[in-house]
């Protein structure tokens, strides 16, 4: 697991707190350190209490009890509570929840009076810009579709000039086609307006393709935490997770082969052919690699329809006894895959830590 030296860049959320309903209570506990820039997905089963988390972070939770710090600012702790409007929060809820009586424009108005600091033009055009949402201002919200309406309700929640934002399953609302309308958005908010984004989800693929650290919840309690690969390409995963088990890489693209409609993709000095999908080259794409689409072989088996095929050594067998499979991490240049692999597998081909080994990739998935 990352170690996150305590600086001002980083979160602290140290509370718990106890909702009671008739004779039941639902619990949460959390111990986290996460980074204050990026990213962060906290993903977990229906009821695990995501939802709880977020309200605690925004101050709508007035019972939890512990320590809440967001740099050198402490929201939460056993003299003080800072109360949700001086925490300076925008929020993306599943529907997007904007004014049925006033058009796109009207409603990115109301959040430009409540601003915390004064909008200026330039920040209002690059935001419309960034949500490419222009040509809908004169529209109204029954005139939009489902990803556009998401579009204005992230434009309106940004223009409140938030020290941070709380988006709370924002796809969940749309079909496959629109949520791949708005993940690019998603994708760019945080290389555009520098804030934390908090992003609670069900969803393996969108916590891949946009989070650089996450926090899993399992009745309500945190049973995995850490940067991307960290919790993905690790035994961390909790068994609900387990075949999403995957290596996430920041790749660019660097060649196209017309011919076989490939595209060559690098990260830190390796390569892997890609499907050609009119990716540019040059453009910056995130690829996930599921850690069973990854077989181990001693040799480089040439004769084989597997065309990436990268050389490395182990560097970690980790073995779970109650398991038929285990994790080998292949170290690479300057980077790692993990492949999920028999443990008889292991056994029979001998394979130990700093065994030379290649790791034949069998799918690829571009994620952004
Ligand atoms: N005000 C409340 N009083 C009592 N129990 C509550 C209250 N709010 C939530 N709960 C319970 O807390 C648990 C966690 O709820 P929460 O909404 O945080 O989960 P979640 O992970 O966000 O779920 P989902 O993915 O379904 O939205 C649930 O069992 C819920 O019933």
């Amino acid at each position: 697991m990352t170690q996150i030296n305590s600086t001002s860049s980083t979160i602290i959320a140290n509370f718990q707190i106890s909702l009671h309903s008739g004779s039941q209570v639902f619990e949460l506990s959390v111990n986290s350190e996460f980074p204050s820039t990026g990213i962060t997905a906290i993903l977990g089963e229906s009821g695990s209490g995501k939802t709880t988390l977020l309200r605690c972070i925004a101050g709508l939770e007035k019972s939890a009890k512990g320590l809440l710090k967001v740099g050198e600012t402490t929201w939460l702790d056993d003299k003080h509570c800072v109360p949700t409007y001086e925490r300076e929060i925008g929020y993306v809820f599943q529907d997007a929840r904007l004014f049925e009586h006033l058009n796109v424009q009207g409603n990115l108005q109301f959040a430009i009076k409540r601003s915390h600091e004064k909008v200026q033009k330039a920040f209002y055009a690059e935001v419309i810009n960034a949500l490419d949402i222009g040509h809908l201002m004169q529209h109204k919200p029954d005139q939009l579709s489902g990803g556009e309406k998401q579009r204005v309700a992230i434009a309106r929640a940004l223009l409140v000039k938030p020290k941070m934002l709380i988006m709370d399953e924002p796809l969940a609302s749309l079909d496959n086609a629109r949520k791949q309308d708005v993940l690019p958005y998603l994708a760019a908010l945080q290389n555009m307006f520098h804030l934390p984004v908090l992003y609670v989800s069900h969803s393996t693929d969108e916590v891949c393709r946009l989070a650089d650290h996450v926090i899993v919840l399992h009745q309500g309690k945190v049973v995995a935490q850490g940067g991307i690969n960290d919790v993905f390409a690790s035994t961390q995963l909790p068994h609900i997770y387990k075949q999403e088990t995957s290596t996430i890489i920041k790749a660019k693209i660097i060649e196209k082969d017309e011919r076989w409609h490939l595209v060559k993709a690098e990260f830190d000095g390796n390569t892997l052919w890609l499907q050609d999908h009119n990716q540019a080259i040059g453009k910056a794409v995130r690829l996930r690699i599921i850690a069973s689409d990854v077989s181990l072989s001693l040799q480089d088996e040439k004769e084989s329809t597997i065309l990436n095929r990268l050389e490395g050594r182990i560097g970690g067998i980790e073995i779970d006894k109650k398991s038929a499979t285990a994790l080998v991490t292949v170290d690479l240049m300057n980077s790692e895959v993990v492949a999920q692999v028999t443990r008889k597998s292991i056994d029979d081909l001998f394979l130990m830590v700093g065994m030379k080994i290649w790791a034949q990739i069998k799918s690829v998935a571009i994620l952004a």
